[in-house]
């Protein structure tokens, strides 16, 4: 691959400018969709006032809220929800039940209807906060049961079964066209915000979430805050949904919120395409009208309209909305970048890495300080004691290598190191502040980034934006300033060159490749320029050589040289002892567990317990 990376300090407009994250069709797609929207009540049959069209029009509209929460929910975050009709509901009974059984200001009911879906977003969002997959389909299934069984039952707050009616609408807007003219500028206004938020360093987050979460963690994401994040914007829009839709038909029931209806909202998300906006706006006008359409075939229309969004999920598994980009890309994109990536790991020689630069710190250093200390560590898997009692200490700027057999622990204790695994017994310290049993984010945070054996990076997203997710520890843009668009550009403009920077650093020009195209050599370097991002003082390398050819290594070697001289500490796990005796400073040797030595490397490799336990009789001979 020929680098060409930008002069340092050159990371300006103009090469910000080419990294467009809006793709062209979007734009074009967006516009007229946004023209048909507003124009389309004078184009439906039988005038535009109060005729069945038009409420399928409202139902419409307010349907895109839902499948839009889901966009950021599931499309963005990966969290699989069947319970969007629940929120869209509490939406709907939060302005149904304040207003027109209590006799409450309509003021009361749109509070409600956007605090009560908030609270539950975020309560089912901490309930299966460790679930994935169809472990948490499963329990927002029962979340949306509940919800439906109390709409049903609660007849005091909800009417029951019978439902509310006479539900009024903001500002006395009757005339159905304007109401719908309303819902359309509310919607628009939340589609802006879910781009903003999908550009944003919230928004790349959400993605690292579903694309990987032990490696969103390890690279500085908290998986706590984003999944509530997630959970939240998905209920909040799927309550607005609800509200305008109470507001819009005048009369509800618990019926319309059933399982069944999230099993819709689902079903036109997939269709549309599950982590774009325009997608989901597509999937919910053809699932809605789709129906309205298929009447032709009389009773058969139903299972036309269920084989047809089969046919869909089946062979659009990015839905319509991803066929189109494909389509495009098709068309229009000269040469894949990928075929182009095939050469090799070229690095470039002499660059830095302008914000990451404590050289200097470090050469004002008399005497090096210990950085990290461990004492007395400890992990056992049940009977298996991984590490077993281990102490040693890691000098500022020294290149520390971990080294020993197959299955010692290695691996293990950087995984305690970094906080994915919970010390069994023992002390942490880095920098003089005990970290142990602190969760990943909180560690990269304080300045200790890693690697991992078996690379995980986030194989959908492009080489770009698997670097800058490794700013995310590093920036501060919280969910107002993206809505309001405040601050963001700045810090965003820094984030992008940050990441820049540090991809020229390991020799990459192709950022917006998706990372599953990229040889194995190349998505190492990917995965130590998103170490490099989070601004780390410390790097926790494990076996960074694992699967590169000899030349690859040498250039791996040049590599952690150019590391160390920016300042960077690192701890290094490595087999590949002419890789460990060109690096090292200080090494130290696990066997079952435990530390059996440690030292420079002329002490360590001359240590007969090492020649025994680890380097074998083999070397034994040549040294002899
Ligand atoms: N999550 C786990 N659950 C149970 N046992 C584990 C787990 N992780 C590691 N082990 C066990 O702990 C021991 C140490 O494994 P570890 O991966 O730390 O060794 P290693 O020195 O890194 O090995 P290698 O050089 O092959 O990567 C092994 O016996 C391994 O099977």
């Amino acid at each position: 691959m020929q680098a060409k990376p930008a002069e340092s300090g050159h990371y300006n407009e103009t090469k910000l400018k080419s990294l467009k994250p809006v793709h062209p069709a979007l734009i074009v797609g967006g516009a007229i969709l946004i023209v048909l929207a507003v124009c389309i009540p004078f184009l439906l049959p039988g005038g535009r006032l109060g005729n069945y069209y038009m409420t399928e029009l409202l139902r419409t509209v307010v349907f895109c809220f839902a499948t839009l929460g889901l966009t950021v929910g599931m499309g963005y975050a990966g969290q699989i929800s069947l319970a969007q009709a629940a929120f869209f509901g509490l939406g709907a009974y939060s302005l149904a039940s304040t207003t027109a059984l209590f006799g409450l200001p309509y003021w009361v009911g749109l509070t409600a209807a956007l605090v009560v879906p908030i609270v539950m977003g975020v309560f089912l969002g901490a309930i299966s906060l460790r679930l994935v997959t169809h472990y948490l389909a499963l329990v927002t299934i029962g979340f949306q049961i509940i919800v439906q069984l109390v709409l049903h039952n609660s007849k005091a707050l909800t009417g029951g079964a019978d439902g509310l009616s006479r539900i009024p609408r903001p500002f006395g807007l009757e005339n159905p066209t304007y109401f719908y003219w309303l819902c359309l500028v509310v919607l628009l206004v939340c589609i802006l915000f879910v781009f903003r938020l999908k550009h944003s360093r919230l928004g790349r987050a959400l993605f690292a979430l579903r694309e990987d979460e032990l490696a969103a963690s390890a690279a500085g994401v908290d998986l706590f805050k984003m999944k509530m994040l997630a959970f939240s914007i998905c209920s909040t829009l799927g309550g607005i949904g609800g509200f305008l839709y109470a507001s819009a038909t005048g009369y509800i029931s618990p019926d319309v919120f059933s399982f069944e209806q999230s099993v819709s909202f689902f079903a036109m998300l997939i269709t549309g395409g599950s982590d774009s906006i325009i997608g989901a706006v597509v999937g919910t006008v053809l699932l809605t009208w789709l129906p309205e359409w298929l009447r032709a075939f009389k009773e058969y229309y139903l299972a036309i309209y269920g084989g047809l969004i089969i046919v869909f999920l089946i062979f659009l598994p990015n839905g319509i909305w991803g066929l189109m980009g494909s389509l495009y890309d098709m068309i229009f994109k000269k040469k894949a970048a990928s075929e182009e990536n095939t050469a090799g790991i070229k690095f470039i020689e002499g660059k830095t890495l302008t914000y990451l630069n404590r050289a200097g710190e470090l050469a004002r250093r008399q005497e090096q300080e210990v950085i990290f200390q461990v004492s007395g560590l400890k992990k056992h898997f049940g009977g298996v004691k991984a590490v077993d009692g281990i102490d040693f200490h890691v000098k500022k700027g020294d290149i520390h290598v971990l080294i020993g057999p197959n299955g010692s622990g290695k691996t293990t204790v950087i995984n305690v190191l970094s906080g994915i695994y919970s010390a069994t017994a023992g002390q942490i310290a880095y920098r003089g502040s005990e970290i142990t049993n602190l969760k990943p984010h909180l560690i990269v945070g304080m300045g200790a980034a890693r690697t991992f054996q078996n690379i995980r990076l986030f194989p959908e997203l492009s080489v770009i934006d698997n670097v800058m997710i490794g700013q995310h520890v590093r920036s501060k843009a919280n969910l107002l300033n993206i809505l309001f668009n405040f601050k963001v550009r700045e810090e965003e403009r820094q984030i992008r060159a940050r990441a820049e920077e540090a991809l020229a650093f390991v020799g990459f020009e192709y950022f917006f490749e998706k990372v599953k195209n990229l040889s194995y050599g190349q998505q190492r370097m990917v995965e130590i320029a998103r170490a490099l991002a989070t601004e780390p003082e410390l790097l926790f390398l494990d076996e960074p050589a694992a699967g590169m050819n000899p030349e690859e290594t040498q250039e791996l070697v040049k590599l952690l040289k150019r590391m160390n001289e920016l300042g960077i500490t690192i701890l290094l796990i490595e087999h590949d002892m002419h890789l460990v005796t060109e690096v090292a400073d200080y090494i130290t040797v696990l066997d079952f567990g435990k530390k059996i030595s440690e030292g420079t490397v002329g002490q360590v490799l001359s240590d007969p317990e090492v020649i025994r336990a680890y380097l074998g009789e083999e070397l034994a001979r040549a040294e002899a």
